[in-house]
């Protein structure tokens, strides 16, 4: 019960601090709403006696009041509706933004593989999207409802204070309804595996990126008997959670019919016995009626409002494992200027859930103003070792130092403001060209000289000029009126971004020409590292590039060989020949296939 109550006071709070105005009318009208019901009961009592008295003024006179509390009961409603619904859509707009922040706004992306996580959110997201309107509808019902039951029972009490035990036959009802709403919250918790099942199943048949592969493999009968058969998962225990869900709530219901029958016959017997009018039957019935509604508002109120503890519970959850918002991590500023660079001391790795390092005892010097590359067969930690610069991840043991200092130790937003990145997985920004590169240094969003420089330093201009409307057009499938590029073409819109920022003092290529030809490859990176010494003199920025491509990579000025989950092997290009080691052995089996 401390959680349901919980979730209502958060969300009171939240609707306060989103439009205390629009809180304060919809609970006007509200309060006249919820009063009109009882009241309405009370003035057909009297108007039964009138009418059965003959009392033609009074009844005239009863029966406007009536007329007048059924359009206050019908309108104050309706109008309340609006504005909570809008109050609604407003506060709830707030926790999808925070959603948006929980997930992309932390330091590390470890989150992002935990299972845990990947469900937690698959139902938080489909939770928030449901209860924006039914938990405010929930909150200003039971508002009314606790104005409704507070009448009723005083207008019981009156008529016979034995009646007294009518309100609190609610109580089986609501508490089993409770119960029946945990098995199914906990099912709906046990099914979200297959939940995000059948979503990527849907996704792969959505999307494009995926036609292709899906018809030649044939795939589709396969994807269809595999969504069926998590959506049979699904449905089979959702079906049986509801079930036994059922049986309690039917059985809630029972009790108080069994006390709705006798409340009314307790009052049939003293009209009966002269000891009540045919008024306070009438009332009775009406109160009896109006109680046993009360208690199935009741019960389904508890129930969006347990729904809404479940999904506030997780979002808690998710605050927690994502951890401290990371501006608040530390204060010591990234160096704008590299003196030292780089030294990676005693780092070894390994992602959450598995005990083998991915990489070992890695001891490297990156020097500041130098091109280094990274070599190494698929899988060799490359893009670990990346991610573990980027501070994406924390090395499990060891550390990596900047200028001395643990990047760990460093303002993180600082951090990732002082690189520049060019990913393997690079996104697909579908925005206008010009953003899409222009995203790379944000305060220069829209400064057409720095995205046409960026564009011309990944020879990326030349994309821009057979685009409809230039920089101006729209890109990706998204929109009707936008402009799909080829995967070379969105590359190099990516490679674009990264050289937009004007001094950062780690720039990394992991990877992002694999689309494009050796050739391309190479000329593409000949002109970035002609860039990188300009930004390296100013700013002693490392450049790291990652390529399996050896052509390119011996114009570093240190190349970094990993294999085995550690460094095999690093030095210049000619130093690596002579050694005649896993480089040399690599660098000729390629210099041979291009022969
Ligand atoms: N998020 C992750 N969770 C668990 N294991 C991972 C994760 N990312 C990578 N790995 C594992 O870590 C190892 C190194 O992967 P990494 O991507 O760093 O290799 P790489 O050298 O960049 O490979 P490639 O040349 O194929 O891009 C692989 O065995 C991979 O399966």
């Amino acid at each position: 019960m401390r959680d349901t109550l919980q979730a209502i006071r958060e969300l009171a709070r939240l609707c306060w601090t989103t439009d205390r105005r629009k809180l304060v009318v919809a609970l006007l009208l509200m309060l006249a709403e919820a009063a009109a019901a009882p009241v309405t009961a009370l003035v057909l009592g009297s108007l039964t006696e009138a009418v059965s008295e003959a009392h033609a003024s009074e009844v005239l006179q009863l029966g406007l009041l009536v007329s007048l509390l059924v359009i206050v009961g019908l309108t104050g409603n309706h109008f309340a509706h609006v504005l909570y619904f809008e109050l609604g859509a407003q506060a709830f707009l707030s926790l999808d933004r925070e959603l948006i922040d929980l997930s992309n706004g932390s330091a590390g992306i470890a989150h992002h593989e935990n299972a845990e996580y990947s469900d937690r959110i698959t139902v938080l997201h489909q939770e928030l999207n449901r209860i924006s309107s039914n938990s405010m509808v929930a909150l200003w019902h039971s508002i009314s409802l606790a104005i409704g039951v507070v009448c009723t029972t005083a207008l019981l009490v009156d008529t016979n204070p034995w009646l007294l035990f009518l309100p609190f036959a609610v109580f089986p009802p609501v508490l089993l309804g409770r119960q029946a709403e945990r098995i199914i919250s906990s099912c709906r918790h046990r099914m979200a595996h297959h939940t995000r099942a059948a979503q990527h199943i849907i996704d792969l048949a959505r999307g494009v990126s995926s036609a292709k592969e899906l018809r030649v493999l044939g795939l589709r009968s396969m994807l269809q008997s595999r969504h069926a058969e998590s959506w049979r998962e699904i449905t089979r225990g959702l079906w049986l959670a509801e079930l036994r869900a059922t049986v309690l709530r039917v059985a809630g219901q029972l009790i108080f019919a069994v006390a709705y029958i006798a409340g009314t016959l307790l009052v049939v017997r003293a009209a009966v016995q002269d000891e009540a009018s045919v008024g306070d039957v009438v009332l009775v019935i009406v109160l009896a009626a109006q109680v046993n509604q009360q208690a199935t508002t009741g019960v389904t109120l508890l129930r969006e409002f347990q729904r809404l503890a479940e999904t506030l519970a997780d979002l808690r959850w998710i605050r927690a494992l994502v951890g401290q918002r990371p501006s608040s991590c530390s204060t010591i500023e990234a160096p704008s200027r590299l003196i030292d660079g780089f030294r990676l001391r005693d780092v070894s790795f390994h992602y959450e859930g598995s005990d083998v390092p991915v990489l070992r005892d890695v001891n490297l010097h990156l020097p500041a103003g130098a091109m280094v590359g990274i070599v190494g067969e698929n899988g060799a930690g490359k893009s670990t070792l990346v991610k573990l610069l980027c501070r994406f991840y924390a090395p499990s043991t060891g550390v990596i130092e900047v200028d001395g200092t643990d990047i760990h130790r460093l303002d993180v937003l600082e951090w990732h403001s002082a690189i520049s990145v060019g990913f393997q997985d690079f996104s697909r920004f579908e925005l206008t060209a010009g953003r899409t590169v222009g995203v790379g240094d944000l305060p220069r969003l829209d400064d057409r000289r720095a995205v046409e420089e960026a564009l011309d330093r990944t020879r990326a201009s030349d994309i821009v000029d057979q685009l409809p409307d230039g920089l101006g057009t729209r890109l990706g499938r998204s929109f009707s009126d936008g402009t799909e590029l080829s995967g070379g073409q969105w590359q190099k819109m990516a490679l674009g971004r990264t050289m937009m920022r004007r001094h950062p003092v780690l720039l990394i290529l992991d990877e992002p020409t694999s689309a494009l030809d050796a050739q391309a490859e190479y000329q593409l990176f000949r002109q970035y590292a002609e860039s990188a010494r300009t930004v390296a003199e100013r700013a002693g920025a490392v450049t790291v590039l990652v390529s399996h491509r050896f052509s390119t990579v011996r114009m570093a000025d240190l190349i970094i060989v990993l294999s085995g989950n550690t460094v095999a092997e690093s030095g210049t290009h000619a130093a690596l020949i002579a050694a005649d080691g896993v480089y040399a052995s690599l660098y000729r089996l390629q210099a041979d296939q291009y022969d």
